[in-house]
């Protein structure tokens, strides 16, 4: 799946919401800050630090179902976007999920009796539903997803 996000200039940029606080639902993304504009936030520690533009690079953001299938080793990245007071900005995002007919949940592998599952496992197509059933918030659904 691919989303191409246009961010016209806003004169009063702090009165606007570019993107809201949000992880990537699906597995992995790669992200491109198309025209250089800087706007991509990730939360880090507790802060917005944001993530400046280079030419021709691409940002790799580890998602929810990532998070979830690595039980919880690979955490998925909160982020935002703002912007620009003069420039428009355009940023092309590219999501990997496993197959419609998959299932979302932590690898086998990875299960034991020390490392107990922390996450539930659902279908791919359940998943999706029960997202676009909720509000954009932050990393609200990686919670709904745990034990
Ligand atoms: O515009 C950006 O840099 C972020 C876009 C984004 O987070 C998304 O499309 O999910
Ligand atoms: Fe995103």
């Amino acid at each position: 799946m691919m989303r191409m996000n246009y961010y016209p200039p806003c004169p009063q940029p702090d009165k606007v919401i570019g993107l809201t606080p949000h992880s990537d639902s699906t597995g992995l993304t790669i992200l491109l800050q198309l025209n250089q504009v800087e706007g991509l936030l990730i939360r880090k520690n507790g802060l917005w630090v944001p993530v400046n533009p280079f030419p021709n690079a691409f940002i790799v953001n580890v998602g929810d179902i990532l998070e979830i299938s690595t039980n919880g080793i690979y955490k998925s990245i909160e982020h935002r976007a703002t912007v620009n007071a003069e420039k428009e900005r355009v940023s092309i995002a590219t999501f990997y999920s496993p197959n419609e007919d998959g299932v979302v949940g932590p690898a086998s592998s990875l299960i034991s009796e020390e490392t107990p599952p922390r996450f539930r496992s659902i279908g791919v197509k359940d998943y999706f539903k029960g997202l676009f059933s909720q509000k954009l918030d932050g990393k609200s659904y990686v919670d709904v997803m745990r034990i």
